[in-house]
């Protein structure tokens, strides 16, 4: 599935005004139809007040067709529409001269003083702007925004909270605080992103008939990674298979104290389908290793600190990073990893850290090595941005001038390739906001990649696997008590959501 511009999504509705055929009229009826049933199973009461602002684009157009489906189902509607000078879109207009037909009651905000006063329980239906906003909102609008916003009442938006923009950074503006939000069709950029977290609320994305060949024959560079993506990517194992079949994986990982990140790590692999593990840890940790992963071979090097790694050239894919700590051989350790990488390499944490340390590495990264960055450790690599898509962009060039995979780590964490595709993450919740959970991702990444999945394959169905374990997880222990070591033991009812 694709995350459209706010161009492309005009496009996609043209394109099924044109070949589904549908007038632009009846198909932002379907539009507002959707919400109005999804405005009425939400609030059954019919005693309900709904106050709805609208301006005199389409995105009016629909809030005037919400205004009359809910009327006619007997809810007390009121309907504010704001003057801003021309006369409204065609469809707007339309649906103006079919309201007067309805029991709403319709009043115009020509000035300040016009801006009406909101009584407590009435819930504020935001319809004033949509995808077509084309600049930060001022004066009237601006006003009536900020009104709406200190009322403290309930406010669903309609497509996007008014003020906000579909493809780029709102911060600073005036923008609807809505506690839903109900879109049409698809995810949008704007959704995707920690900043716009305030303003959305709880999005919930209403299916509205657009023409499923758009999509075909319209690729975007945003993906989305669902079930069905992920699905085309996982393939079920060869009957005859044996261990042999499905790769060498190493972990490089741990140091006195941080053992549990290798331990995690190792487990997360080994539960991905790597055919054989062998873990490349410091002395300390070796018991820790060999209890809490029997099924793991076990190398040691250094004492507290892992501080050589021999004989890498025979994985398939090695994991590298987790739980290291901060120690002064860890340069020369990443070298002779990067020397002595095949296959597949998969960076984390402090293996991260030392790279932002010493800028010079990053150029001797091996091709399509993937790093798996959390905003943090991001910024240390590459530095700061002013905003949230301004980090995506970095994040997508740096992938394209360094030929890697970055994994930066987020709500929808986002799989950035060297060819210029931006996948975003459906999966997961804020119950993997626990130590302990990158490690697990970084250990089911190796363990697909040694299964010989290509790296980008590996980093979108490994955070969609995470993700979906945590979810799982979440959704039997709850999201406060969820712990890293659930993910793991999750992970199989995720492979079985595949239904390979
Ligand atoms: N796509 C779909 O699937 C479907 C979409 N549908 C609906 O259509 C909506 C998009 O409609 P839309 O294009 O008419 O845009 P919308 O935001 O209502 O008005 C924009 C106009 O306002 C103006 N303007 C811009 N910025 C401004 C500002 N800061 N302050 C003041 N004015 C500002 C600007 O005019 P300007 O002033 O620049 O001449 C511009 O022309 C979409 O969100 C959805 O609800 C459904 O009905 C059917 C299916
Ligand atoms: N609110 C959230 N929603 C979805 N996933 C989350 C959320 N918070 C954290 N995660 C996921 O949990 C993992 C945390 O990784 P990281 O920050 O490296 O943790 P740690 O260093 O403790 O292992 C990432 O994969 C991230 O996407
Ligand atoms: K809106």
């Amino acid at each position: 599935m694709y995350i459209y511009s706010a161009t492309d999504i005009r496009a996609w509705d043209e394109y099924t005004i044109l070949h589904e055929p549908i007038t632009s009229i009846d198909l932002m009826e379907r539009a507002s139809q959707a919400c109005a049933e999804w405005l009425q199973q939400y609030q059954q009461q019919t005693t309900t007040g709904f106050v709805i602002f609208c301006g005199k684009g389409n995105n009016g157009g629909d809030g005037l067709a919400i205004a009359r489906l809910l009327a006619e189902s007997d809810h007390p509607v009121t309907v504010y529409i704001l003057e801003f000078g021309h006369k409204g879109t065609e469809d707007f207009q339309t649906n103006l001269a079919r309201l007067h037909g309805s029991k709403a009651v319709i009043k115009f905000i020509p000035a300040e003083e016009n801006i009406p006063a909101l009584t407590a329980g009435d819930i504020i239906i935001d319809a004033l702007l949509g995808s077509g906003l084309n600049r930060p909102l001022e004066g009237l609008t601006a006003k009536v925004v900020k009104h709406i916003n200190q009322s403290g009442l309930e406010v669903i938006a309609i497509d996007i909270p008014s003020g906000l923009m579909v493809d780029s950074s709102s911060i600073g503006n005036t923008v609807i605080t809505a506690q839903h939000t109900l879109s049409f069709q698809c995810y949008k950029p704007a959704f995707l992103v920690a900043e716009n977290e305030s303003f959305v609320g709880h999005l919930h994305i209403l299916d509205i008939g657009l023409h499923p060949n758009f999509p075909l024959e319209h690729p975007a560079a945003n993906r989305w990674i669902n079930q069905a993506l992920v699905q085309s990517i996982i393939k079920p194992r060869n009957k005859f298979a044996h261990k042999g079949t499905y790769g060498h994986a190493a972990i490089i990982a741990g140091s006195q104290g941080m053992m549990g990140a290798a331990t995690l790590s190792a487990k997360a692999c080994l539960r991905s389908g790597a055919g054989k593990l062998t873990t490349h840890i410091p002395a300390v940790g070796y018991t820790i290793m060999q209890i809490a992963v029997p099924e793991a071979m076990t190398y040691t090097a250094g004492k507290e600190y892992i501080e050589l790694a021999v004989d890498l050239g025979k994985y398939d894919a090695i994991g590298a990073g987790p739980g290291w700590a901060q120690h002064d051989t860890h340069k020369a350790l990443l070298e002779s990893i990067f020397q002595q990488t095949t296959k597949a390499l998969i960076l984390d944490a402090d293996a991260l850290n030392t790279m932002a340390q010493h800028q010079q590495l990053l150029e001797r990264l091996p091709r399509h090595t993937i790093i798996t960055p959390h905003p943090k450790e991001f910024e240390r690599l590459f530095g700061k941005s002013a905003n949230d898509f301004d980090r995506i962009q970095l994040a997508l060039k740096k992938a394209a001038h360094f030929k890697i995979i970055i994994v930066l780590k987020g709500r929808y964490t986002l799989v950035a390739t060297p060819d210029g595709l931006a996948y975003f993450n459906s999966t997961g919740n804020p119950g993997m906001a626990t130590g302990g959970s990158g490690d697990v991702l970084t250990g089911i990444i190796t363990g697909l990649a040694a299964q010989g999945y290509t790296p980008s394959e590996a980093a979108i169905a490994g955070v969609f696997l995470h993700g979906l374990a945590g979810d799982l997880a979440a959704a039997y222990t709850s999201q406060e008590s969820l712990i890293a070591s659930d993910l793991v033991e999750y992970l199989g009812d995720a492979f079985h959501q595949l239904v390979l």
